[in-house]
């Protein structure tokens, strides 16, 4: 699986220097091609083909995960998805791919769309036409990676700009199984810059999957909550959620 997808980012890669537009899916799930000239137009009937098949009891939810490149967006969810690491030569995601996850929260069914976008500068007038319809936006930074973290705030003016206002945005700091000599961006420094853009804050790693099944659950219980009109789960207060959740998992010796 994972050198099929570092082939596959190989092919991406040598595509885009040859094409340098196209935009391409082909995640397992649905295979398909789709230039990045028309994506924005052709998204929303695409989404609405996929939404179809739905039953009125499912709710679904479209995440874009975004930050600089080389922060782990691809490994984030194929570590979700698939529980796959792509460890290795490192290849740049090329325009925009995604993947969808079923999972089930208190007995719902929540279908969660994830877009994983090029981190790359080069195509961010193409991501940013997927900002538009996200209910929620993972905004990755690297905690090795100095000028990642410092670059959080021009992607939040982005989000800004593109983005609706409702938008629920989950700040990550991955590449939390790095030595400790290696980490240039304390938790605290996230915490504070997730605090003062109102944002939620985790940190995770994409290798090990500390924290990672959490960061999807909590953001789909945020949605649900959103679209709720029952006043319990209206009421839901997404960082506690989180700070329960990881209370659980580090006081009880069984959960490993
Ligand atoms: N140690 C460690 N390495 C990671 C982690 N997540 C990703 N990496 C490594 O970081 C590199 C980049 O990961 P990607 O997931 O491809 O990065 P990306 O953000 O998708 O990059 P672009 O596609 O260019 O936007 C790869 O070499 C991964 O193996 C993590 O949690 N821990």
């Amino acid at each position: 699986m994972a050198d099929n997808k570092i082939e596959r980012k190989r092919v991406l890669s040598r595509k885009a220097k040859s094409e340098d537009a196209k935009s391409i899916t082909e995640n397992g799930i649905s295979a398909r091609r789709t230039t990045i000239s028309n994506a924005s137009a052709s998204s929303k009937s695409q989404l609405s083909h996929m939404y179809g098949s739905l039953t009125e009891t499912d709710q679904t939810y479209k995440l874009v995960i975004l930050g600089d490149s080389g922060v782990g967006k691809t490994c984030l969810l194929l570590k979700f998805r698939d529980n796959t690491f792509l460890s290795g030569n490192f290849i740049s995601t090329v325009g925009i791919d995604y993947r969808n996850k079923v999972i089930d929260i208190d007995g719902t069914k929540v279908k969660l769309q994830i877009w994983d976008t090029a981190g790359q500068e080069r195509f961010r007038s193409v991501t940013h036409a997927y900002y538009r319809d996200a209910h929620a936006l993972l905004l990755l930074y690297d905690v090795t990676n100095k000028s990642s973290f410092d670059n959080i705030r021009a992607w939040l003016g982005e989000i800004k700009e593109y983005a609706q206002d409702d938008v629920v945005i989950m700040l990550l700091g991955n590449k939390t199984d790095c030595k400790s000599s290696e980490r240039v961006i304390r938790r605290e420094d996230g915490e504070r810059l997730a605090k003062e853009y109102k944002v939620t804050f985790m940190e995770t790693s994409a290798k090990t999957g500390v924290n990672v099944d959490l960061a999807f659950t909590a953001i789909a219980r945020e949605l649900l909550s959103k679209n709720s009109d029952d006043m319990n789960k209206s009421s839901f207060k997404v960082q506690d959620y989180i700070r329960e959740q990881t209370q659980k998992s580090t006081c009880n010796p069984c959960a490993t």
